[in-house]
């Protein structure tokens, strides 16, 4: 650990992903859509946390700083509205070097994009990744959402030089529960410059991510699986079979395992 709370990953460490990480001036594909690696902390019992609503450390300091890498290789970082709120979460990376944290301006930030449909998320003075944005230690968020944002939330995200993308529902989707389909919202952040994502979670988005539909989005997983199980209750990873299918929804290819501190760390291929 550097000064600050600044982050190390050693290059020795780094090797190992890159066969997973985007190549760093990949450009949008030709679909519009942006290399796309889902990375999470895991518990052996498949939780991402003890409850909804609840953080919960599951990520020893090596995983946690290889995280941080991640996020620096990486033009995008998404969770869904349940993790904005029950986490207030930073969104930024903090590797020693980067934009804020010892390098220059915002180079190696990602843009945080969080999952908002309904327009849940309350920005206050006290929302993180904003207060993170003002001091020039992170980007300003983007809201993906359907409806018409609130004027105040408006204010404080574009005083720091935010947005909301509002996009259409999916077909099918009722009015009161309105949602967005990953390839609207891969592509609307595709379209504004953004070449690679990374999405974090929280469970919702995760298991709707890996379904039979959607997963062919994915192009890497990059998995921390930390030595504890926390127990019934929790927020799992458990994706949707398809209905009346008794075959396995996902399977990751050309996997490589790495023991980061008393963490293990899983990395994959998906996708096409
Ligand atoms: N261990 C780890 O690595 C991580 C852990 N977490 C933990 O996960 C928990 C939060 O997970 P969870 O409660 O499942 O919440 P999520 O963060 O997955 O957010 C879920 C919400 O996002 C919106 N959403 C998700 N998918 C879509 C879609 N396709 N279209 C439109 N809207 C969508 C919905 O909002 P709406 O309901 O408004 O329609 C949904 O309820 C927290 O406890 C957090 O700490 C989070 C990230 C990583
Ligand atoms: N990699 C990882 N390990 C854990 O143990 C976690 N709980 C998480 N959670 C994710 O990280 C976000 C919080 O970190 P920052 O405040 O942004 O640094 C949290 O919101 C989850 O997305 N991740």
């Amino acid at each position: 650990m550097a000064s600050r709370g600044e982050l190390l990953y050693p290059e020795s460490d780094r090797v190992f992903l890159e066969p997973y990480l985007p190549p760093p001036d990949r450009q949008v594909k030709d679909a519009g859509v942006p290399f796309v690696t889902l990375t999470f902390a895991t518990s052996l019992d498949s939780a991402l946390s003890l409850a909804p609503g609840v953080q919960t450390a599951l990520s020893g300091p090596q995983s946690k700083a290889m995280t941080h890498y991640l996020r620096c290789r990486h033009d995008a970082i998404m969770v869904g509205v349940g993790t904005a709120i029950a986490d207030n979460p930073s969104l930024n990376c903090r590797i020693q070097g980067v934009g804020g944290y010892g390098g220059e301006g915002l180079v190696g930030q990602p843009r945080p994009v969080v999952v908002d449909p309904l327009g849940r998320w309350q920005l206050t003075s006290e929302t993180k990744i904003l207060k993170l944005a003002k001091e020039g230690r992170g980007k300003a968020p983007w809201i993906l959402t359907t409806k018409t944002p609130d004027s105040e939330n408006a204010r404080l995200l574009e005083e720091v030089g935010g947005c909301y993308i509002v996009l259409g529902s999916r077909t099918g989707a009722s009015e009161e529960r309105p949602s967005m389909t990953w390839l609207d919202m891969l592509r609307a952040i595709g379209t504004r410059g953004i070449g690679s994502i990374m999405v974090e979670g929280g469970g919702v988005i995760i298991n709707s991510l890996l379904s039979a539909e959607n997963a062919e989005h994915i192009s890497s997983v990059i998995v921390t699986i930390a030595p504890t199980w926390l127990g019934q209750g929790g927020v799992v990873v458990s994706p949707p079979r398809t209905e009346g299918s008794s075959l396995p929804v996902a399977r990751l290819r050309k996997t490589k395992w790495q023991q980061l501190g008393d963490d293990v760390v899983l990395c994959g291929s998906l996708g096409a």
